[in-house]
């Protein structure tokens, strides 16, 4: 029997892999070289995998020089070459629990049974290698092809945390010669400090952090480095006289006595499932566990003999993985720049892009926020932009890849009309950076906006009732705007399509759906809401949820807070001056008033039921809490008083009937004790509540 001959590659596969190498070999060198790329991580991550795909299926085109034998990077010219004593390597990827078990499981077959794990946070910097020759810094090298690198000593040298002399110790003597590599990062806020100044100065920005630290280490100059609060944290040794770890973590506890910044994450870990939960856990704390990025956590062999035992391949050890985290920053295509009118008019432009898969979900939209956004980032239509998704963070566009921009690209021109009903643009006062529709009243886009927020969750609520549906109602002129929407009838629901079915036999003409019924069902059962949610429905500015209870608790009625002179509404604990200014202007327009009367007339609710089972024990007394008690939370305790009759109030003065001093209280005891204000602890507190004042509080007046 012959022994089996592997495929010859087919001319297809040839020129795909041709192409690949070209694409790789030039993303490669903008990305180590330029510190610029124009592919994004996960793009060129899957490149290379396909390139491995196609060397696996066809042998004989894994030469030699192919990317995937080869350490990614190169020598610029700015810097003097030099050899590194030994070889720096990448390190194999895995993207699933599945490729990291796969890992595992090849110890395994290598004879290699649970070994001992040591799991650390894969920085998002770039390598770096540092030669200390009795202790003395001598040479630092940036990872180059893996065998040569830039010589960037005196950029080096500026890093705080990088220490130009060891220190001694008595565990582990400062060897005569050794290698340390580590990951040179920029710390976050570091990065947006520093691309915020390269778009004001008109300068492209950097992609990531890990560009940014590369870009400011890769410095001619090393003052400019010196200048861009550079960190290291330190992941392994390379050559070494006098100094022979039996396991990983002994070298980091090696590094650290010498003075060498080496990460608390790091972690031993016994087994496979204990790793995925270290993996799990920092990727869930991946903006907050470290001050920097992290783009993954490396897994590695700690016993330093079964590392040796299983040795390298081309490019990267075997004994180590990287769990690599979906990416947050992807490149997308921007088809185009829109603008959106919000509830209050104000007009936002938003990037529309190809649907661009980022951090585990697609986005399509992303908002530039005003038209000095727009200008700032200088992103136009037809850019490929950098789209970043980080965690809960809503998508953000960072800035276009100008490498990739084609050539007379128009810039993008903030329209002066709105979108939705065609006024003049306007701001509200001078200065703003936003632009607003003034037709409030009108505007189809405001009206739209406003319907939904009435119905939505912080408003009244009502199911049924989300953006489709409000368009629907509107375009069909079953409402005309937000006033309209409580005495809606079976009649008016009808001209709504999306709210009918068609006849039965029997039936005439087109008939309420189930839908329809359960809207006019939600929207009756929403009448009786507390005040607040109604005030909140009224869009006034500045009044939110905590704003309107604010009012809602002080003046118990609609007709309360709008019979209120600006002074009383601004005396109101929780409401002030801004506020007050704000709810005076939204009732003196008559088209706003009109909203409320219909909505009454519809029979919404105006005002709250005093609960009358609570005895109002608290009348007329003025009580501040401070500190934390054990059954009352800060809300609750103020709940308490103020459905009592009582006022909770934050600030201790003369006026102050009682102070309620709960654990670890601060100067409000004190001043308390200053004025003489009678002072309360918990047990006391929920006297006054059930009893009122024993006798009348002493007058500190
Ligand atoms: N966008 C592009 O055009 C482009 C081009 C080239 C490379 N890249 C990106 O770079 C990656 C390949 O770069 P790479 O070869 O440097 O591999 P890598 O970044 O995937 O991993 C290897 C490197 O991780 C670093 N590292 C960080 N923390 C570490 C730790 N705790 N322990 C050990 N090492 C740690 C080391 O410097 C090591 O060299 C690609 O997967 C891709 O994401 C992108
Ligand atoms: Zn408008």
């Amino acid at each position: 029997m012959s022994e089996e001959q592997p495929t010859p590659a087919t001319p297809e596969a040839r020129d795909e892999h041709q192409q690949l190498v070209e694409l790789v070999e030039d993303a490669r060198w903008r990305y180590y070289v330029l510190d610029d790329p124009t592919l994004d991580d996960a793009d060129f991550d899957q490149r290379m995998r396909r390139l491995e795909e196609l060397e696996e299926e066809f042998p004989e085109l894994r030469t030699p020089d192919s990317p995937t034998q080869k350490v990614g990077g190169a020598v610029s010219t700015e810097f003097t070459a030099v050899d590194h004593l030994q070889r720096m390597e990448s390190l194999d990827n895995a993207f699933s629990y599945d490729e990291l078990a796969a890992w595992h499981a090849r110890l395994g077959r290598d004879g290699i049974e649970s070994p001992d794990l040591l799991c650390e946070l894969k920085v998002d910097g770039l390598a770096i290698n540092l030669l200390y020759d009795k202790g003395r810094l001598v040479r630092a090298l940036t990872r180059g092809d893996g065998r040569t690198g830039e010589d960037v000593t005196p950029n080096v040298k500026t890093i705080e945390s990088v220490p130009h002399r060891l220190r001694q110790s008595d565990t582990y003597p400062v060897p005569d010669l050794v290698e340390v590599r580590g990951e040179v990062f920029l710390p976050r806020d570091a990065f947006e400090r520093l691309n915020a100044s390269m778009v004001d100065a008109g300068k492209p920005m950097f992609a990531n952090p890990r560009n940014a630290a590369a870009g400011s280490l890769r410095q001619k100059d090393p003052k400019v480095t010196a200048t861009r609060a550079l960190g290291l944290v330190c992941h392994g040794i390379g050559a070494r006289e006098g100094f022979e770890p039996t396991a990983q973590s002994m070298a980091y506890a090696a590094l650290a006595e010498w003075g060498l910044p080496v990460s608390e994450a790091v972690k031993v870990l016994p087994t496979l499932e204990k790793v995925q939960d270290y993996i799990a856990d920092a990727g869930e704390r991946r903006h907050t566990i470290v001050p920097y990025e992290i783009d993954g956590v490396v897994v590695k062999v700690d016993d330093v003999a079964l590392q040796r035992r299983l040795g390298s391949t081309s490019r990267a050890p075997r004994w180590a993985i990287a769990f690599k985290y979906p990416p947050e920053e992807v490149n997308a295509e921007l088809l185009d720049i829109r603008v959106n009118v919000g509830r209050t008019g104000r007009v936002t432009p938003y990037g529309v892009m190809v649907p661009t898969l980022v951090a585990g979900s697609t986005v399509e939209n992303a908002t530039l926020h005003n038209a000095h956004e727009v200008k700032r980032k200088d992103v136009r239509p037809g850019d490929t932009v950098i789209l970043r998704k980080a965690g809960d963070v809503i998508p953000e566009i960072l800035g276009p890849v100008l490498a990739l921009r084609p050539e007379g690209l128009a810039e993008w021109v903030m329209p002066t009309e709105c979108p939705a009903c065609g006024t003049t643009l306007a701001e509200q006062k001078e200065g703003d950076k936003d632009l607003r529709c003034p037709n409030h009243e009108r505007c189809p886009g405001q009206v739209r906006e406003r319907v939904f927020f009435v119905a939505g969750r912080s408003a009244f609520d009502i199911e049924g009732l989300g953006y489709e549906a409000a368009v629907a109602l509107l375009d069909a002129e079953a409402i005309t705007n937000e006033g309209d929407l409580f005495d809606l009838t079976a009649d008016q629901l009808l001209r709504a399509p999306l709210f009918t079915r068609a006849p039965k036999k029997g039936e005439e003409g087109p008939q309420l759906s189930a839908n329809g019924q359960r809207l006019l069902d939600n929207l009756g059962a929403r009448l009786d809401v507390p005040l607040w949610r109604v005030l909140v429905a009224l869009s006034i500015r500045h009044v939110g949820p905590s704003a309107a209870r604010a009012l809602a608790q002080e003046f118990g009625s609609m007709a309360a807070i709008r019979g209120a002179s600006e002074e009383r509404l601004a005396a109101a604990e929780g409401v002030g001056p801004t506020i007050a200014r704000a709810v005076i202007e939204w009732f003196d327009v008559d088209w706003h008033v009109a909203i409320v009367d219909k909505w009454e007339a519809a029979g919404v609710s105006m005002e709250d039921e005093r609960d009358e089972s609570t005895p109002r024990t608290l009348e007329g007394l003025t009580i501040v809490v401070t500190g934390s008690l054990v059954d009352f939370s800060r809300d609750s305790a103020k709940e308490a008083i103020l459905s009592r009759g009582g006022k909770a109030s934050g600030s201790v003065s003369k006026k102050t009937d009682y102070v309620v001093v709960g654990e670890s209280a601060g100067s409000k005891a004190d001043k308390a004790e200053q004025l003489g204000v009678p002072i309360l602890d918990e047990a006391g507190f929920k006297q006054l509540l059930a009893d009122g004042p024993a006798q009348e509080p002493s007058d500190n007046g």
